[in-house]
């Protein structure tokens, strides 16, 4: 095995954002209509299962999908394992050299059942931002599907992030990943005002 697929597979009926649009894919036309080819049609939120956050998803004044770096979602990625976290601090991330890391992805194994939207997840602190800023990260990963809790209103980490230049993936699938180094491919789609989009996430084994 020379990579790993870390993106959530699409299904109808998959767990979204709670009062979020449902995810569903069907075929407009099947071969036997149109006589010559099956087409699908999708319905679904940006926010659905393995996706990157643009800084307008939180920020007024943020960039949008598509004028996101592509540089940020492409490169060198390192994987950390942190089991039983209820929150990711300056302490649980210092237990870790992440010097020089330029892409950060974290495992937590938090989200278990899959086929439901987690209630409580562990959540990105602020204190947590300037260390990772200070070793050089420009975007962190996480197995959940928010950096935040889920009820927060204020978005705390999010606002953290963006303002060290920091960008965001989120609902990644890391549970059959072991720690260490990779080369991550992240692309978001070019949704032009866009302020999120899902992505197929793969890590290559260096
Ligand atoms: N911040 C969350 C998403 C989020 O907040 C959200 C996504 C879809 C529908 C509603 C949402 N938040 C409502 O408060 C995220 O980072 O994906
Ligand atoms: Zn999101
Ligand atoms: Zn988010």
């Amino acid at each position: 095995m020379d990579w790993y697929d870390i993106s959530a597979p699409l299904v109808n009926g998959m767990p979204v954002w709670p009062g979020d649009t449902p995810y569903q894919f069907g075929l407009q036309w099947t071969k036997d209509e149109s006589g010559s080819v099956n087409v699908g049609r999708l319905t679904l939120s940006t926010h659905t299962g393995t996706h990157i956050d643009a800084p307008y998803h939180f920020d007024e004044a943020g960039k949008k999908t598509h004028q996101l770096d592509l540089s940020v979602y492409m490169g060198p990625a390192r994987v950390i394992y942190l089991p039983d976290c209820a929150r990711i601090g300056k302490a649980e991330l210092s237990a870790h050299d992440l010097r020089g890391v330029e892409r950060l992805l974290i495992r937590t194994d938090a989200w278990q059942v899959k086929e439901t939207f987690p209630h409580m997840i562990p959540h990105v602190s602020p204190d947590a931002v300037l260390c990772l800023k200070e070793w050089g990260v420009r975007l962190l990963g996480v197995d959940v599907p928010s950096v935040d809790p889920i009820d927060s209103k204020e978005l705390e980490a999010h606002h953290a992030l963006n303002q060290q230049g920091i960008h965001i993936l989120e609902g990644i699938v890391l549970s059959h990943v072991p720690e260490g180094d990779y080369e991550l491919i992240a692309l978001p789609l070019p949704i032009v005002d866009g302020d999120a989009s899902p992505v197929r996430a793969v890590l290559r084994v260096k």
